[in-house]
């Protein structure tokens, strides 16, 4: 497994992260458990803030669907960056960590009234509308409300990026967005100008996530710019911001090479500026809303060893005690994950095993055949890049409870989200008094 961030071997031959041994996190707080190294979190949004917001004045917001909770809203707070949100839960999260409401963004192809009421009533920097039924909806509820909404539109741009098909959202067929191609993203600024209690701002595409070829970010700020000067000249409105989205890709697996943030910022911001001086048009602010390359890397998740099967000749099932509930990615996108020993990390590996997960589904596995020294029973085994889409998509499948979340940093972890218990899965179950299972009535 490749040591990422704070990541060492201590004398004890275990891992390390933050300064805190891992066998020790798992013994005091249980596993499954994800592990988040703030150091590495916290360089991430920084390598952003440098390459984008310090170089080139664009604002730098987290997608906080890769992981939300309050604490690391109030670390991306902290570091100075904005927040994307795609819900009331995110929105809900980010204000009650107290995050400035005119630094959220508020995305989402199917937003509720409720929502955008919230997203008024809270008075969110920018609500980015992803339709012509969601724009006519705002401007009555921005009516009623005696507000004008500042939105961004959300474009399709039809822009191809090499990435997994349920993962690529900029193509011409996608349920994101108002399509470029057809002159519905046209008609859509058009209306937005007649709308009283709207306020168009700009633009946003977002082409894809886990991204290696930069060359796709600077195809999308042409696209993006050029769709800029053709409103400027049917509509006469010209884009005050550009927001191109997130989804640079990191570090899973052996194959995977992960650009560095300020050469994306670099290849994208250079192109965005020749194309507005070919153009004669001002460089709008750019915003980008990274959430994988900040959190992935920076999420560790430790299971304990259970049952082993071997199959001789076949294949050796090592079971875990999480899955496909704490990391549903294998199974969704036939994701690859490293792994290791963290309680004997230095010894030579030894077999080659699969990871199984717990769940009663033959597809819940974790990872196919890793290399590990011979496994036992009570081995904690640490799998890397689980801080983006794993917690934010877990889920309680066999009414499993979800983990706890640690943050490790300067040889101290702390708990910031706390282990689910029975009583959690069955806090929201109502139970109709016809129902009580003290009357049992066979005979009728
Ligand atoms: C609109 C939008 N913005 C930002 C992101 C964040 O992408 P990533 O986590 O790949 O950086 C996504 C997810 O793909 C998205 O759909
Ligand atoms: N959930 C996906 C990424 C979705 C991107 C969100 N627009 C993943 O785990 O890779």
């Amino acid at each position: 497994m490749k040591l990422q961030g704070t990541m060492i071997i201590n004398d004890l031959g275990h891992l390390e992260i933050g300064g805190c041994d891992t066998v020790e996190l798992a013994k005091d707080y249980g596993t499954p458990l994800y592990v988040i190294d703030e150091e590495l979190f916290r360089q991430n949004c920084r390598d952003y803030y440098q390459a984008f917001t310090e170089t080139y004045g664009a604002e730098v917001i987290y997608a906080s669907k890769t992981l939300s909770n309050l604490a690391i809203c109030a670390i991306v707070n902290q570091e100075g960056l904005g927040l994307d949100v795609v819900s009331g839960g995110e929105l809900f999260t980010a204000a009650k960590a107290k995050f400035p409401m005119d630094r959220v963004y508020f995305h989402g192809n199917n937003k509720s009234v409720e929502e955008l009421k919230m997203a008024l009533d809270y008075k969110v920097g920018r609500i980015m509308v992803d339709n012509l039924y969601e724009l006519g909806l705002l401007n009555a509820i921005a009516a009623e409300a005696g507000q004008k909404a500042k939105i961004m539109l959300r474009l399709s741009p039809g822009v191809e990026a090499h990435t997994h098909e349920y993962i690529k959202t900029g193509q011409i067929d996608s349920k994101f967005g108002l399509t470029l191609e057809n002159g519905m993203a046209l008609s859509a600024v058009k209306r937005c100008l007649e709308l009283d209690n709207i306020e168009l701002k700009g633009f946003h595409c977002h082409i894809g996530s886990q991204i290696f070829e930069l060359q796709s970010y600077a195809h999308a700020a042409e696209v993006m710019m050029s769709f800029v000067r053709s409103v400027h000249q049917e509509a006469g409105y010209l884009a005050q911001e550009l927001n191109l989205g997130g989804g640079l890709g990191i570090y899973y697996f052996r194959d995977d090479q992960p650009r560095p943030v300020k050469e994306y910022a670099d290849i994208m911001m250079v192109a965005l500026k020749e194309k507005a001086r070919e153009f004669g048009l001002p460089v709008p602010k750019v915003i980008v809303e990274p959430g994988r390359s900040i959190s992935g890397p920076s999420g560790t998740t430790l299971y304990t060893i259970g049952a082993i099967k071997d199959i001789p000749g076949i294949r050796k099932y090592v079971s875990v005690d999480g899955g496909m509930g704490d990391n549903p990615r294998p199974a969704l996108y036939q994701s690859r994950y490293e792994a290791c020993l963290a309680n004997r990390i230095t010894e030579e590996d030894a077999e080659t095993v699969s990871i199984a997960g717990k769940c009663c589904e033959s597809g819940d596995m974790l990872i196919w055949d890793v290399e590990l020294p011979e496994v036992q029973a009570g081995d904690i085994l640490a799998v890397s890049s689980t801080g983006a889409y794993n917690y934010s998509m877990s889920m309680n499948y066999n009414r499993l409870p979800r983990p706890a979340m640690v943050l490790a940093a300067n040889n101290k972890a702390e708990l910031i989200i706390r282990r689910e218990d029975y009583a959690d899965l069955i806090r929201n179950d109502v139970l109709p008094e016809r129902l009580d299972s003290s009357v049992v009535n066979l005979a009728k």
